[in-house]
């Protein structure tokens, strides 16, 4: 009963999202036939014709007399009604009333916000700034942002969750906020800022940062007294209507793969000043949409938000494509000449197109948490490796890269290169750990460590079959994990990454698809259940806690034969391996626990034996119909192979009830600390009776006490910090705490 009213409430939350739900039967579900998933070892000869998946469907456990029923929820979402509307109210016109300029000329940004004011930022986003609480700019805003207002190309390279985005994004919104209309009309919006991602979760991330930079009429309206008064009046009568939304001064917009066809169209039609997208997606639409190819080509702004993870992507020749289209004349007939065009490649429709512009007022803007030295360097030399190339034709670029910055047609002679990434790349308020064990132990450890430090944990591996296999296991031991890969489908996707934000005790188990850029509020614990595959992949793995000057904690797992590998990429960052901490472990504990996991495994196994059984009867029986073979007479008669399986699938059915019934009485037992007497509570080594009168205990394991990872490693970090490292860390954290106000 539990089980259901859990998913009845998410339900509800759901029809809030105008969800509709009907109750299927599995026969009736909207199966969909789908491409066999290379790793999970159906792509060659394993004889699996078809895989069929289906989505947007709850199941849900409901208790009945006679037993446990599943049923199947279907929930559509109706994004089509929801935009049309949306669409509609685009092109209401809209009377810019008093209360409009009221808004703006009221916000008094200098006594309010005085560490922004001197930017003379547009008010809309000075009142955006004051509703976040972002009463001062990070380093990189400081650093960045007057440079961008003066026209300047910038690249800028700042720790993970420094503000990067709007180090970029506030002077776009500003230059672009005012060059808008103060009317603006419900017409096409060609393109004016482009800013290229290497996810699509960041594409949908950054437009979302920017477009609550744009819309903040409300909130702002609700949280200072004044204005609130005057624009109330008027919200009220439109608070039920929608319809009569005015069309913002400036928008954004993503368009990312995975978005609905009706949704691109609209986006597209309608256009954005802003859009932010990721090379493949983008670069199929340039290919057969002329229009939005020729706004490129009078782009005031190209942003690279995470440049060095979106030459690794696999869509360089994509964003090489693109880039070609923001160059000048001059560059594009000088890069044609001197490099190859990628093959296979064409400007389709794009060739013909004979307009000549003068493209010299484009800003263009870098950032990421890592960009080397080198690299940085060579930006600065630029101007002289480009007149090099007509002389040296054999010069090759260092790296991909740097191969990608040369084909930037950056405007400024001399972009500024702004460095302000942490020293071995290790953000200030992040503590890191480390669990030295077997590979097959990892689980338990894993296991371990979520129970021992409740919070909301993202575990990274490297391999999607390594997701696939934790997943169930996770949920027999009943914990929330959701999974995130490329193979999910990408309402799946974002579906995972809402419960993620929204559940505190939670797991996220994710690909690399998760290491960069998404700013996911509150992540306690980052977990390398595998170890990243270089330096740059480590420290943006990290990046996705202590962001934004809060605490965080990041564990290393490794095993013996990957010590080697940790070993290179700390000294790729100039770092030692001993300088991460090992965790202190209660082994009894561990000991109890694993039990739990080998159980779960056990029914695991068996559940994935009995349906591998299965599935390869059907196929052979599908096969033979295809092919028109005749099948062997028993194995033909035997429909559905009922008969021949029958015993064994209840054999293992049995067994698995059997299993889980024990497990269900293992996950009950109270795990108790050593030295504790859950008998005698106030007695024995370790009374705990004043943990559980005060209410500060752990819950999932008594005796062990409730402080967190950071607390467990920084005691044994602080004994052995040296004079030095204290001396610079203080100066690190001088720096940090300008910005801060709300750490914690
Ligand atoms: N001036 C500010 N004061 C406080 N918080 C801020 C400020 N500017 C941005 N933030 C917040 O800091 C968080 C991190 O910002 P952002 O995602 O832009 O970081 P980032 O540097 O791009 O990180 P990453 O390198 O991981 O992509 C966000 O939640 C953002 O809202």
């Amino acid at each position: 009963m539990k089980n259901l009213s859990r998913k009845r409430s998410a339900l509800a939350s759901s029809s809030r999202k105008k969800l509709k739900l009907t109750h299927d039967n599995a026969d009736s579900l909207p199966w969909k036939i789908v491409s066999r998933p290379v790793e999970s070892g159906l792509d060659g000869d394993d004889g699996v014709l078809e895989l069929e998946e289906v989505e947007g469907v709850e199941i849900i456990y409901e208790e009945t007399e006679q037993g446990k029923v599943a049923r199947f929820s279907t929930i559509y979402v109706d994004e089509d009604m929801q935009e049309e509307k949306n669409a509609k109210s685009f092109e209401e016109p809209v009377i810019e009333s008093e209360d409009d300029i009221f808004l703006e000329d009221t916000f008094d940004s200098e006594k309010l916000l005085p560490d922004w004011h001197l930017y003379r930022l547009h008010p809309q986003l000075t009142k955006c700034l004051h509703h976040n609480n972002f009463s001062k700019p990070t380093p990189i805003q400081s650093a960045a942002i007057p440079i961008a207002l003066n026209q300047r190309d910038v690249v800028g390279v700042a720790q993970t969750g420094s503000g990067k985005t709007l180090a970029y994004g506030l002077p776009i919104l500003h230059k672009l906020l005012l060059a808008a209309p103060r009317k603006p009309s419900s017409k096409h919006r060609p393109v004016q800022a482009l800013i290229l991602t290497p996810t699509r979760e960041l594409a949908l991330q950054v437009s979302t940062h920017l477009n609550a930079c744009l819309n903040t009429k409300t909130e702002d309206a609700d949280k200072d007294g004044i204005i609130k008064e005057k624009s109330q009046g008027k919200a009220k009568g439109n608070y039920n209507s929608p319809a009569k939304k005015p069309p913002p001064r400036v928008s954004a917009a993503a368009i990312v793969g995975g978005l609905s066809a009706q949704k691109q169209k609209r986006i597209l039609d309608r256009g954005a000043d802003v859009l932010v997208a990721t090379p493949g997606r983008l670069w199929d639409i340039l290919e057969e949409n002329e229009m939005l190819a020729a706004e490129l080509k009078r782009l005031k702004f190209l942003v690279l938000d995470e440049a060095d993870r979106m030459i690794e992507a696999g869509h360089f020749a994509e964003l090489d494509n693109i880039l070609r289209l923001t160059l000048r004349e001059s560059e594009e007939d000088q890069i044609q000449d001197d490099v190859p065009f990628i093959s296979g490649q064409h400007h389709a429709g794009l060739e013909d197109d004979k307009e000549k512009v003068v493209r010299d007022q484009m800003q263009t803007f870098v950032f990421s948490a890592t960009l080397s030295k080198d690299l940085q360097k060579n930006v600065k030399r630029r101007a002289k490796l480009q007149r090099s190339r007509h002389s040296k034709k054999s010069e090759k670029p260092a790296s991909t890269l740097d191969d990608l910055l040369l084909r930037l047609d950056f405007r400024d002679p001399e972009p500024e290169v702004i460095d302000l990434s942490p020293e071995g790349g290790v953000v200030s308020t992040l503590t890191e750990g480390k669990i030295q064990c077997l590979s097959a132990d990892k689980d338990v450890y894993l296991y371990y460590f979520f129970l021992r430090y409740p919070g909301r944990s993202l575990v990274f591996l490297s391999s999607i079959d390594g997701i696939r296999r934790l997943s169930p296991l996770a949920e027999l031991l009943n914990i929330k994990a959701y999974p995130l890969h490329s193979q999910l489908e990408q309402r799946q996707r974002l579906k995972n990454l809402d419960r993620f934000k929204s559940t505190p005790n939670s797991i996220l188990l994710a690909t690399d698809i998760a290491a960069r850029g998404l700013d996911i509020p509150s992540v306690d614990h980052v977990i390398h259940y595998q170890i990243p595959r270089s330096a740059d992949v480590y420290i943006h793995r990290n990046g996705r806690t202590a962001r934004a000057m809060r605490k965080g904690f990041s564990m290393l797992m490794c095993a013996p034969d990957e010590r080697k590998v940790v070993r290179a990429l700390l000294g790729n960052l100039r770092r030692q391996e001993n300088e991460i901490q090992e965790m202190s472990i209660d082994l009894s504990m561990l000991d109890k626990l694993k039990a739990r996991v080998q159980l779960a495994r056990q029914i695991e196994t068996t559940h994935h034996k009995s349906n591998k059984a299965k599935h390869e009867r059907n196929w052979i029986k599908e096969t033979a119909e295809a092919m028109e073979i005749e099948l062997d007479s028993d194995f033909a008669s035997d429909s559905d192979g009922e008969n021949s399986m029958k015993p064994q699938r209840k054999a293992d059915q049995a067994k698995t009830a059997v299993m889980k019934a024990q497990l269900k009485q293992m996950l009950a037992q109270p795990l108790i600390a050593r030295g504790i007497s859950a008998k005698y509570i106030t007695s024995g080594s370790h009374p705990i009776i004043e943990e559980l009168i005060s209410g500060d205990y752990n819950e999932k394991m008594l005796g062990v006490g409730v402080n967190d990872a950071e607390s467990d490693i920084s005691k044994v970090k602080k004994k052995k910090k040296t004079q030095a490292t204290v001396v610079k860390t203080l100066q690190k954290d001088e720096r940090d705490e300008e910005w801060t106000g709300i750490a914690g």
